[in-house]
């Protein structure tokens, strides 16, 4: 996937959040999108899924260009894990799976078994039948990953999966995100978390206030600096110490 410089002002906003943002990951990876608060991370995201418009730009995904002729069939390939949890929660997880799945055309017996096989899957099958708002957050964050993939993605997009939820859900997350990458799908997500993405992803991009800062594989941004010893001194060697608003 691809992104050419990408440029967004929101209305109403005083300042840009991306200012001709650029970077390309090879497909087939795990990659990841990191930078501060506050520094388009989730702006571009939503650029890439094709819920927000860039002003500026161009983004290409799995070699389709992102234009009104390829919109559904990029819709076909990809799965999109937002940040806020993207479920019903007066409806069970069985339920909601089912609706998200019939959004993409599947019903019927092979719906409802895949739907099964993923709750084994991300250990929710004894609460398949439960309402989503008595789920904990650990348990709403993988069943909101479940709804991004019925459809069996070859490209999955996730804002920050992992935020909030405990060491369990967390290892149980990765070690699902890593065996579906290896079954052949690319994997694109962001996080605070820079030891973890150290750990799981081949490829990162830092990116600050709009623009990329860097990009490479994780040991060789650390090799390159003789300072560095992990991707997050990495990030606070391009990205400084100041805080953000
Ligand atoms: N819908 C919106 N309307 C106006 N401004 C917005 C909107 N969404 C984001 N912004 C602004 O754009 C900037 C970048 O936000 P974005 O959420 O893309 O960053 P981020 O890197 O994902 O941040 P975080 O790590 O905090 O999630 C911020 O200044 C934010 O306030």
């Amino acid at each position: 996937m691809a992104v050419k410089e990408l440029c967004k002002t929101y209305r109403g906003a005083a300042a840009p959040t991306l200012k001709g943002l650029s970077f390309a990951f090879p497909e087939g990876k795990i990659v990841g999108l990191l930078g501060p608060n506050g520094a388009g991370k989730t702006t571009t995201i939503s650029i890439l899924c094709g819920l927000v418009s860039a002003d500026k730009g161009d983004v290409t995904i799995h070699g389709l260009h992102q234009d009104a002729a390829h919109r559904e069939a990029i819709k076909r390939i990809i799965g999109i894990v937002p940040q806020q949890i993207a479920l019903y929660p007066q409806l069970t997880a069985v339920e909601n799976l089912t609706y998200f799945g019939n959004l993409y055309g599947l019903k019927g017996p092979s719906l409802l078994s895949k739907i099964m096989h993923y709750l084994e899957v991300f250990g929710l099958e004894k609460s398949a039948h439960k309402e989503i708002h008595k789920y904990s957050g650990g348990m709403k964050r993988r069943a909101n990953i479940i709804a991004a993939i019925l459809h069996d993605p070859r490209l999955v997009i996730l804002d920050e999966p992992t935020a909030g939820v405990d060491v369990q859900s967390r290892s149980m997350i990765l070690q699902f995100l890593t065996e579906y990458n290896r079954q052949g799908a690319s994997i694109l997500y962001t996080s605070h978390l820079l030891e973890e993405a150290q750990s799981i992803c081949e490829e990162v991009a830092i990116m600050d206030e709009g623009s990329l800062i860097v990009q490479g594989k994780p040991l060789e941004l650390i090799a390159q600096l003789p300072q560095c010893r992990s991707l997050e001194d990495v990030f606070l060697h391009y990205t400084g110490h100041a805080l953000r608003d």
